[in-house]
């Protein structure tokens, strides 16, 4: 078995909950409230900034054009494209995009951030693969399940956020899975357990974005509610 399906297999019951997820049912029925979707989107808009840094930080450790090339495109993807699923809720709940970015991080985005953060400092290229992972793979998976099980026409007032996570997560994820399958041959096993901890915590990190933008998390003890 690749060891990307030996990451996939052992995350399965962690993707299971993440379908099962009120916010990802809530865009199935398309019944998530204003303040799910602003809080969300606001969260993201900073999530995907730390990605494209992480991005970046991935490059400088790149010995290959190859490997840049695959994170030069993704940087180009989130600031292209990925602001349309963020338009999509804006839309919806009536705000402007640009009065959702600037704000500082809930406990969870901040959490999974700074994993992201700790494994692209302090590891090498597969150890950024497997934590970035996570990402685009359970998008994907979450769009094509929606696309499928809800079948949205365009009166489904997410089927944009639909359309895209279903249908353009397929070229990074398998661009990021095939490469680390070939890198993953020449790790030890004890370097693989490293890189399963790094995916599995990023799923369940996955999971706690989902819960953090339905609950509208904040901080147990506030500060004043600035811009970061
Ligand atoms: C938290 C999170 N994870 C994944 C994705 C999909 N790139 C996203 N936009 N935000």
């Amino acid at each position: 078995m690749k060891f990307s399906q030996e990451l996939r297999q052992e995350a399965d019951s962690i993707f299971q909950a993440i379908f099962e997820h009120p916010f990802v049912q809530g865009i199935a029925k398309g019944d998530l409230k204003k303040e799910q979707l602003i809080h969300y989107v606001k969260q993201d808009f900073e999530y995907l900034n730390s990605f494209i840094q992480i991005y970046g930080i991935a490059i400088s450790k790149c010995d290959n054009r190859e490997d840049m090339q695959i994170f030069n495109e993704q940087i180009s993807f989130i600031l292209n494209s990925e602001v349309h699923p963020h338009n999509n809720f804006c839309q919806v709940a009536g705000v402007a995009y640009e009065d959702l970015q600037g704000y500082s991080l809930s406990p969870s985005s901040h959490h999974y951030i700074r994993h992201m953060l700790t494994v692209a400092y302090s590891g090498g290229i597969p150890d950024i693969l497997a934590v970035l992972l996570p990402c685009p793979w359970t998008y994907l998976e979450i769009g094509k399940k929606l696309l499928e099980e809800v079948n949205p026409d365009i009166t489904h007032p997410f089927y944009d956020w639909i359309q895209f996570y279903g249908a353009r997560m397929d070229s990074v994820t398998d661009k990021f899975c095939a490469r680390l399958d070939e890198l993953a041959q020449n790790l030890s096993e004890k370097q693989k357990n490293k890189l399963k901890e790094y995916f599995l915590l990023s799923c369940q990190l996955e999971y706690k974005f989902w819960d953090m933008a339905y609950t509208v998390e904040e901080w147990p003890v506030a500060r004043e509610n600035i811009k970061a």
